[in-house]
C-alpha cells in the first residue's frame, strides 16, 4: 500500500452513524460514532435512517477535523485522499442517506468515492490486524452470520445461517422477555448465572439456523424455565453451532487461520470457544478489539485504503448502495495471492483428523476407525448428546445407503456411548483431490437416490466422498436425517455446491455436472428449490 494513503470512511447500514480515519503510515485509526437506541422494540428501518439523517454530518464533520490537525497538508488540499463508505448489505433508508453524504463529501474534497462492503469489512478488519494470509472468517453480526474464505478472486461464503442474523436471533430472544435493544449484551450477563437446558441444534454441513432453536428459547420461557438458564444455553447452543462449522471451515478448506468478526464477536463466550477449538486443532486464532467488531467506520476505511490504493474507486454515476449487497459479489481487488491449501492435513500417519473426529486409517488390512472426539469447547452434556446421536445416525444411514444402491463403507463394528465405528476402508482418495464432471456426477447421482429414499446426508462435502477407480462413495452420514421437505433435499445439493465453490479452482462446470448427475434418478422441483435457497437474500430487516 502507498505509505502516505488517508481515508475517510463512513459506516450507517443500520444502528451506528460512524466515521473514521486511517492512516496508512502509522496504522492509527480514529473513530468517531453515534448510536441509535430504539425506545422500544427492535431497529426501526424508518427511526434509524432518522437517526443517520441527523448523526453522520455530525460524526463526519469530527472526522474531518481529526484529519485537518493531524496532517501535514497544506490547507487548500484535501486532508483524506478518498472517501470510503458502506454501499451494503443494511437497511435501505439508511444506505441511501449515508451514500448521499458520501458522494457529496467526495466531491467537496474533490477525492475518489470507494464503495465498501460491510461484511467483507468486518472480515478484512481481522485479517489486517492479525497478520493472517488467507484465515477462514467467521461474521457474527446482527444481521448476518457467515463463513467465508477466498478462493479464486472472491470471499466466498462457505457456509451461512438460513433464516435470521445471529445477533436478531438472540435480539429477538430478548424482546420476548421485555428487555431493551440489543439483547446481546444483556444475555451475556444473565448467562452467568445459568444452567443448562437442552436446545435444538441446527447444522447442516457449514450452514446453520437459528429459528428453532429461539422458538424452543421463547417456549421455555413461557413454560417458566429460568431466564438464566435459557441465555446461558442459548450462548453454549447458538456459539457451539458457530465453532463446530467454522472448524468444519477450517478442515475442508486446510486452512489453519481464523479470524472473527461482527458485532457478537464481543462476545466472551463465543471467543472463548472459537480459540479453544482452534488451539485444539493447532490453528491460529485472531479476534479484532471491541470497537472494530461492532459496526463502526474504521473497518471501512481500512479496506477502503486498500481499494483505492488498487484503484478500485467508484464512478458517481455508479455508487448506488445495495441492500442485498453479498460478500462474494465483490471483485477482491487488493489481494493477488491465492491461499496455499494443505490438502488433507495427515497428522501422524494413518491418521487423519476430521472436524469432528480422529479417524484411523488401515488401508492394507482394508479397515477404518472413526472416533468423533470430546470437544472441550462445548458444554459436556451437549457435547455427549451430538456424539453419540451422530454415531448412531451415521451407522444408520451409511447402511440404509447401501441398501439404496449408494456405495458407503461396510460397518463392522459401532459403540454409540464410546462414540466409535469401525468401517470399511473405501476409495483411493477424497473427492476434493479428484475433482471431475464424472465424479461430481456420481456424488450428484447419490445425493439423488437417498434423497428419493427420504433422508439427507446432511454434510455433502468434497470430503465426505471418497473416489475410487471404478465407485465413488459417500461417506460420514452423522448429520443426516429423515425427511420428506423438498426444502431439506436442496439443502442438502446447496450444501454440496458450496463446498465446490470453497475447493475447486473452476467450479462452472462441476456443479452443471452435479445436477445432470441429480437428474439421472432425482426430481426436477429439487433443482428447481435450490435456485431458490440460491437466490435467496437471507439480510432480514430486524424489525
Ligand atoms: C448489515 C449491518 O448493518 C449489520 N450490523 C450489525 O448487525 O451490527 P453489529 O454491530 O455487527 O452487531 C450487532 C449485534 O451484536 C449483538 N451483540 C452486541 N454485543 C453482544 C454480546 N456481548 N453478546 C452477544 N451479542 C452481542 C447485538 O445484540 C446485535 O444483535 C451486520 O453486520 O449484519
Ligand atoms: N471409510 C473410509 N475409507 C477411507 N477413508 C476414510 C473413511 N472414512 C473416513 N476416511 C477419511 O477420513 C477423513 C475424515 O473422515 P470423516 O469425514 O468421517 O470425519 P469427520 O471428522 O466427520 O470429518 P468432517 O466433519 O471434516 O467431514 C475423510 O475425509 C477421509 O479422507
Ligand atoms: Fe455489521
Amino acid at each position: 500500500m502507498s505509505s502516505d494513503t488517508r481515508v475517510l470512511g463512513i459506516e450507517g447500514t443500520a444502528w451506528a452513524a460512524s466515521a473514521a480515519v486511517y492512516d496508512v503510515e502509522s496504522d492509527d485509526v480514529f473513530i468517531e460514532s453515534d448510536a441509535y437506541q430504539p425506545e422500544s422494540g427492535g431497529i426501526h428501518p424508518r427511526e434509524a435512517a432518522e437517526h443517520m439523517h441527523e448523526a453522520i454530518p455530525q460524526v463526519v464533520e469530527s472526522a474531518l477535523e481529526y484529519a485537518r490537525e493531524t496532517t501535514e497538508r497544506p490547507a487548500n488540499e484535501s486532508p483524506v485522499d478518498a472517501v470510503a463508505f458502506a454501499r451494503g448489505p443494511g437497511l435501505g433508508p439508511c444506505l441511501r442517506i449515508v451514500g448521499t453524504a458520501a458522494r457529496a463529501l467526495a466531491q467537496t474534497l474533490e477525492v475518489p468515492l470507494v464503495g465498501v462492503n460491510h461484511m467483507v469489512a468486518h472480515l478484512e478488519i481481522g485479517r489486517h490486524a492479525s497478520g493472517f494470509d488467507s484465515p477462514v472468517c467467521l461474521n457474527a453480526s446482527g444481521a448476518n452470520a457467515h463463513l467465508l474464505a477466498y478462493r479464486n478472486g472472491r470471499y466466498q461464503v462457505l457456509g451461512e445461517t438460513m433464516d435470521t442474523g445471529v445477533g436478531n436471533s438472540i435480539d429477538k430472544f430478548t424482546r420476548h422477555v421485555g428487555w431493551s435493544h440489543p439483547g446481546g449484551p444483556k444475555v451475556e450477563d444473565a448467562a452467568k448465572d445459568g444452567e443448562y437446558v437442552d436446545l435444538p441444534y441446527v447444522v447442516k454441513g457449514m450452514d446453520f439456523s437459528f429459528s428453532g432453536i429461539m422458538s424452543a428459547a421463547k417456549q421455555a420461557y413461557d413454560d417458566g424455565v429460568p431466564v438464566e438458564d435459557i441465555c446461558y444455553s442459548l450462548q453454549e447452543t447458538i456459539f457451539s453451532m458457530l465453532t463446530e462449522v467454522s472448524e468444519r471451515a477450517l478442515s475442508l478448506t486446510g486452512s489453519d487461520e481464523l479470524v472473527l468478526g461482527g458485532g457478537v464477536g464481543q462476545n466472551a463466550r463465543l471467543r472463548e470457544m472459537l480459540a479453544e477449538m482452534c488451539a485444539q486443532r493447532g490453528a491460529d486464532f485472531h479476534a479484532p478489539e471491541p470497537r472494530f467488531l461492532r459496526d463502526n467506520a474504521g473497518m471501512i476505511a481500512v479496506l477502503g485504503a486498500k481499494m483505492y490504493d488498487a484503484g478500485d474507486t467508484l464512478a458517481l454515476e455508479d455508487s448506488r448502495v445495495d441492500p442485498n449487497f453479498r460478500p462474494d459479489q465483490v471483485p477482491v481487488t487488493w489481494r493477488t495471492d491465492e491461499p496455499d491449501l494443505t490438502l488433507g492435513r495427515e497428522e501422524r500417519p494413518g491418521t487423519v483428523q476430521g472436524a469432528e473426529a480422529l479417524v484411523t486409517l488401515d488401508p492394507d488390512a482394508g479397515r477404518v476407525t472413526k472416533r468423533r472426539q470430546v470437544k472441550s469447547y462445548r458444554h459436556p452434556q451437549l457435547d455427549e448428546r451430538l456424539r453419540t446421536e451422530r454415531t448412531r445416525l451415521e451407522a444408520r444411514l451409511t447402511s440404509l445407503a447401501r441398501q439404496e444402491g449408494v456405495p458407503t463403507p461396510v460397518l463392522s463394528d459401532v459403540d454409540a456411548t464410546e462414540a466409535r465405528l469401525e468401517l470399511e476402508y473405501v476409495g483411493e482418495c477424497d473427492l476434493r483431490e479428484r475433482l471431475t464432471p464424472a465424479t461430481v456426477r456420481d456424488a450428484g447421482r447419490h445425493l439423488a437416490r437417498i434423497h428419493t429414499a427420504g433422508f439427507v446426508h446432511g454434510d455433502p462435502t468434497t470430503r465426505n466422498v471418497r473416489v475410487g477407480s471404478e465407485r465413488t462413495y459417500l461417506i460420514d452420514f452423522g448429520l443426516g436425517y429423515h425427511t420428506d421437505h423438498v426444502e431439506d433435499y436442496a439443502m442438502d445439493l446447496h450444501v454440496f455446491d458450496q463446498s465446490l465453490v470453497g475447493t475447486a479452482d473452476d467450479p462452472a462446470p462441476l456443479r452443471e455436472a452435479v445436477r445432470e448427475g441429480y437428474l439421472e434418478v432425482g426430481e426436477e422441483r429439487v433443482l428447481e428449490r435450490l435456485a431458490d435457497v440460491e437466490g435467496r437474500g437471507r439480510y432480514v430487516e430486524d424489525s
